[in-house]
């Protein structure tokens, strides 16, 4: 049986980073980074704005080289194999990056033939992509005349034209609303499930990671400093915190019990609340993630 052959299991590694580092000039942007990601996570890494992330996407994707480091897809470097790794991914940049004057159907052509797909095969895989975006109604006007939420489906709908493995999004709900976001959220959801896709995506909304990611990668200036499920991260801490007095200093209980425990003692205002993902965030760097959703 060769490799290819060998049933994947669910904690098979599909994506692993090595000692990843890369510099603009004198500045890190990914210092020393290494994780592993097995098929079927859905895998957030976390970061405030320049920590890196942008940067190490498109490393594994094949944009821009590591300065050292290794990648390997399913235990394999495809460095000189662009073509291999191409057709292993799906990409959704940060910017929706699709023809604006071309309608859905011909964007999804367009990528369709870029990877060889033909005739019959294009044309149901097509009409598949709409189905499965929602987006049938819409398929035949100009694209610059979808919503954004609409214009963000599409632009996945289309890396998952040629069935990739892995779908990598560079901050999937930017500039959608909250309902939008949700939405996208089961969308992104349903592909993991239904089309057996591992997600690799990076985000600085804390509750994005938190109500899809199976995985939290956290990245601060350039270094990977926490790789976890989001309860353990949570638990780790405490399950619930008290923010104490006017400068809302934080004390960490490891339940609501304990929490209520000690709120009881305290005579200055207090607030109770579950732990979350910006807890977790703060007290590792001592900054917050800034925006949430
Ligand atoms: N092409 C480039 N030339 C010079 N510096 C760069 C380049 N790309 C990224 N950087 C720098 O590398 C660091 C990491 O940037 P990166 O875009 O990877 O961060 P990010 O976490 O994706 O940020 P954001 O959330 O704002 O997109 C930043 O300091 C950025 O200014």
């Amino acid at each position: 049986m060769s490799t290819s052959e060998v049933p994947l299991s669910i904690n098979t590694p599909v994506l692993e980073g090595k000692s990843l580092h890369r510099s603009f000039g004198k500045r890190k942007a990914v210092d020393n980074a290494s994780f592993c990601i097995n098929r079927g996570d859905i895998c957030a890494f976390l970061g405030p704005n320049g920590a890196g992330k942008t940067t190490l996407i498109k490393m594994l994707t094949g944009l821009i080289s590591p300065d050292s480091g290794d990648i390997l897809y399913d235990g394999h470097a495809h460095s000189t194999d662009r073509l291999a790794l191409k057709q292993l991914i799906g990409v959704v940049p940060q910017h929706n990056n699709i023809d604006r004057e071309l309608t859905p159907v011909e964007n999804l052509t367009v990528h369709g033939l870029l990877y060889k797909m033909r005739g019959k095969a294009l044309t149901h895989r097509i009409n598949e992509s709409l189905a499965f975006a929602e987006l049938e109604e819409h398929r035949d006007i100009p694209s610059e005349k979808l919503s954004g939420g609409m214009k963000r489906k599409l632009v996945i709908a289309r890396a998952l034209m040629h069935n990739p493995k892995i779908l990598f999004l560079d901050e999937p709900t930017v500039g959608l609303d909250p309902h939008s976001r949700r939405k996208m959220w089961d969308f992104l959801s349903k592909i993991n499930k239904e089309f057996d896709c591992t997600i690799f995506l990076t985000t600085h909304y804390i509750e994005e990671a938190e109500r899809m990611a199976s995985r939290v990668i956290f990245i601060d200036r350039g270094k990977i400093i926490a790789d976890s499920n989001v309860e353990t991260l949570k638990q780790d801490l405490g399950s619930h915190v008290l923010e104490v007095g006017q400068d809302r200093r934080q004390e960490f209980f490891a339940s609501r019990g304990h929490a209520m425990n000690r709120l009881a003692e305290l005579a200055e205002t207090v607030s109770i609340r579950q732990t979350t993902l910006e807890d977790a965030f703060l007290q590792m760097t001592g900054q917050r993630l800034v925006k949430n959703a």
